[in-house]
């Protein structure tokens, strides 16, 4: 692993047990208080995808917007949010999906997204990739297609990437950690 990533993953705190006895919590609000290891994430993702005909970028609510908002910017891309029921003010549709401890419904504007569209969703971690299940069929009930997503961290044992790939997205993770 190269400096850089050295550097993002050892910023990253765990945490035993939390929210629930078993779950080892990977931690990006330690990463994000050292400035370096978070432009850095950054700018890796947003060089990653720089040639790669990205038309939008969408974060998911909430860890995802910390990283797609500052690299929609870097690429200079319209920035969406998909957000938890109730939060958006316009007209919306909604998907549920599978969490790794528990269950829940994301949101889109039915705007947002236009046939042609080809847009990268960014999160901050991929676990059983329900999340990005249920953004992926957002973007498709519109019109749009995804066939890349990005993320700090993976869980490659909950089968995100296995389970990603299957949807025909192609995952680009930056770190590993081994366990739930
Ligand atoms: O691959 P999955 O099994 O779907 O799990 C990963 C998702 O879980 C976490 O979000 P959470 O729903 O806890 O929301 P938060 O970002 O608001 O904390 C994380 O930020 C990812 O979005
Ligand atoms: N183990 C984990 N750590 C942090 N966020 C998560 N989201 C789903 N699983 C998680």
């Amino acid at each position: 692993m190269n400096e850089q990533l050295q550097l993002i993953k050892s910023s990253i705190k765990s945490i035993p047990n939390y929210p629930k006895e078993g779950i080892i919590f990977r931690d990006i609000t330690s990463l994000t208080e050292v400035p370096e290891a978070f432009s850095t994430t950054v700018n890796l993702i947003a060089e990653q995808f720089k040639h790669a005909g990205i038309t939008k970028i969408i974060g998911t609510e909430s860890r995802g917007f910390i990283f797609g908002a500052p690299v929609a910017i870097a690429l200079g891309l319209p920035f969406i949010l998909v957000r938890k029921p109730g939060k958006l003010p316009r007209a919306v549709i909604s998907q549920n999906y599978q969490l790794e401890y528990g269950e829940d419904t994301l949101e889109i504007h039915s705007d947002s997204i236009q046939a042609g569209d080809n847009v990268l969703i960014i999160d901050d971690l991929l676990a059983t990739g329900g999340t990005l299940e249920a953004c992926v069929k957002l973007v498709q009930r519109l019109g749009g297609q995804v066939k890349h997503a990005a993320f700090v961290i993976s869980l490659p044992e909950l089968g995100g990437e296995q389970r990603l790939r299957k949807l025909g997205v192609e995952p680009f993770t930056l770190v590993d950690f081994a366990g739930h």
